[in-house]
């Protein structure tokens, strides 16, 4: 059957559900403030708390690549699992991952989180493109290919990302706006939403850039990191439509109560609606 483009699902579930991200962070910190031990079968509680309180709702989940990898081989496998439960509950999965390499080794990253057969299988994975645009070729093929996205990392929400980000070119443009214009390019001709995205935080002020790239803006640094939903237009103003606002451990110490999870969720999403419209 043909999966549609990421790009057009996500603008569905943001209509249907509320323009929110939900990242799944299980940080050591935040398992302990749940009573639960930093090991295996805490991060398999968190995850599964999480994913039972909030897939069935929010639009999008983006769990942490890292918080899993940590544990190693049954870390992966509780991955597995809640990319997996998460989409067969309706929410769409963004793989935090910051994957980025010579193309050569693109195509397995792209194997790992795009193609529909793999075991970690997600609707879109984040990239890096700081060995180059083109380096990522592979993946941006291989998601078009399978209706899956791809969110390339253009303005940070951490200020060292400037450093590299803010760099500019002979012409006096910086790296980030080259990124975006090559994104822009990627999802010409997308009717509606395309399904390659950006990675600008939300912590940013002004950016300064041409934001007007047809497709998604992941919009990670609220909560915990000091932004607020209110910042959104100031960051993206016309593109606020396009934002996916994520949140991540300012949902996450709301729990283990589901309760708490969805209200502070709920909270967020409301919020979030009223700053894009
Ligand atoms: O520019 C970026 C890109 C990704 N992230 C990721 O988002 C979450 C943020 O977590 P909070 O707890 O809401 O601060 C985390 O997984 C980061 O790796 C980002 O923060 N900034």
């Amino acid at each position: 059957m043909m999966v549609q483009p990421f790009g057009a699902r996500l603008r569905a579930a943001m209509d249907e559900r509320g323009p929110l991200c939900v990242g799944i962070d299980p940080h050591a910190a935040l398992l302990q403030a749940w009573g639960l031990a930093d090991d295996i079968a805490g991060l398999e509680t968190f995850t599964r708390t999480v994913v039972d309180a909030l897939a069935d709702r929010v639009a999008v989940l983006k769990p942490q690549s890292a918080f899993f990898e940590r544990f190693g081989s049954r870390g992966i496998a509780v991955l597995e699992a809640a990319v997996a439960d998460a989409r067969s509950a309706g929410a769409l999965v963004i793989m935090d991952a910051k994957r980025g390499d010579i193309g050569s080794t693109m195509a397995g990253y792209a194997a790992a989180y795009v193609d529909k057969n793999s075991p970690l299988a997600s609707d879109a994975v984040t990239v890096s493109p700081y060995l180059g645009f083109g380096s990522l070729r592979p993946v941006l093929d291989l998601a078009a290919e399978q209706g899956a996205g791809v969110f390339v990392l253009a303005l940070t929400s951490n200020p060292e990302g400037a450093e590299v980000q803010r760099a500019t070119a002979a012409d006096g443009s910086s790296v980030a706006a080259a990124m975006l214009r090559h994104i822009a390019v990627e999802n010409a001709g997308a009717r509606g939403l395309g399904s390659v995205g950006a990675v600008v935080g939300a912590t940013l002020g002004e950016v300064g850039v041409d934001l007007d790239i047809n497709g998604p803006l992941l919009a990670p640094g609220i909560g915990a990191q000091g932004a607020t939903p209110a910042d959104i237009p100031k960051v993206f103003g016309a593109a606020a439509r396009n934002v996916v606002p994520s949140v991540s451990r300012e949902v996450l110490r709301h729990g283990p109560s589901a309760a708490g999870l969805r209200d502070a969720a709920a909270r967020y999403a409301e919020e979030c609606q009223a700053a894009v419209n």
